[in-house]
């Protein structure tokens, strides 16, 4: 199984199309996010993924009546992966997972539903000026264990907290990695990065991909050439 999701961050539809034409063949999946979504919806969200898996990352934050609303509009897209906030807590997460179970019962497709940590953007510094309680590993590590409590069927996690959680949550929770830099790959906006191969060899579940793939001057080559580096 090719483990990579590439995230497609665009606004624009042709953009999309024709990023998603050049990589699917060397991704496992697609993954859309706020940005594609608010600007294009739904109809286009899937025009877009096709029958490519699809990893739909809204990131869904509000209250859990909401939220679970939210999971029964996106159903009937079917998207492999849906991410929701973790520091919504528990009653919110629990009330996603229901509402994807309502929405299995309907559409014969269990979504499975990621809990985002501690973004990849944000380092020990930046959850203090928030007050949030870190160092940043920890707060991942409370936030995952609340996530799996909570029904989720895994998280998004830095590649940096990887191994320590695929520890405690054992091998069937859904590690999924953003954060990811192939050697030379420009961090942009990301803190707490890592390779695609050290990633995997943590125990990252699916590795979140997009910069240094879509902005590469040749999309495909660069999603063949991770593809590479994992299988070798
Ligand atoms: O903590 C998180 C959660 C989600 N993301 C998303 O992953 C991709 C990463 O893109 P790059 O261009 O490879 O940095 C992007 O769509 C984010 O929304 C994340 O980076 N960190």
């Amino acid at each position: 199984m090719n483990p990579v999701f590439a995230a497609l961050d665009t606004t624009d539809l042709d953009c999309a199309r024709g990023l998603a034409a050049a990589v699917a063949p060397h991704v496992g999946g697609l993954k859309l996010g706020l940005e594609f979504f608010l600007a294009q919806g739904l109809a286009n969200t899937a025009a877009v993924a096709g029958a490519t898996p699809l990893f739909l990352d809204l990131k869904l934050h509000d209250i859990p009546n909401t939220v679970a609303g939210g999971v029964r509009a996106i159903a009937g897209l079917k998207p492999e992966f849906l991410t929701i906030h973790t520091a919504g807590g528990s009653a919110m997460m629990r009330a996603a997972v229901d509402a994807a179970a309502e929405a299995a019962a309907q559409t014969g497709h269990r979504i499975k539903l990621l809990g985002v940590t501690v973004l990849t953007s944000l380092d020990d510094g930046d959850l203090d000026a928030v007050g949030q309680r870190g160092p940043a590993a920890d707060q991942v590590r409370r936030l995952a264990l609340l996530a799996r409590a909570s029904g989720l069927d895994g998280v998004i996690c830095s590649p940096m907290e990887v191994a320590a959680l695929r520890a405690d949550l054992g091998a069937d929770f859904q590690l999924v990695v953003p954060g990811i830099r192939p050697a030379g790959a420009a961090l942009g906006d990301q803190k707490r990065v890592m390779g695609p191969r050290d990633a995997i060899a943590a125990g990252a579940s699916r590795l979140v991909i997009g910069r240094p793939i879509t902005e590469a001057p040749d999309p495909a080559a660069a999603a063949r050439a991770i593809a590479a580096e994992l299988a070798a």
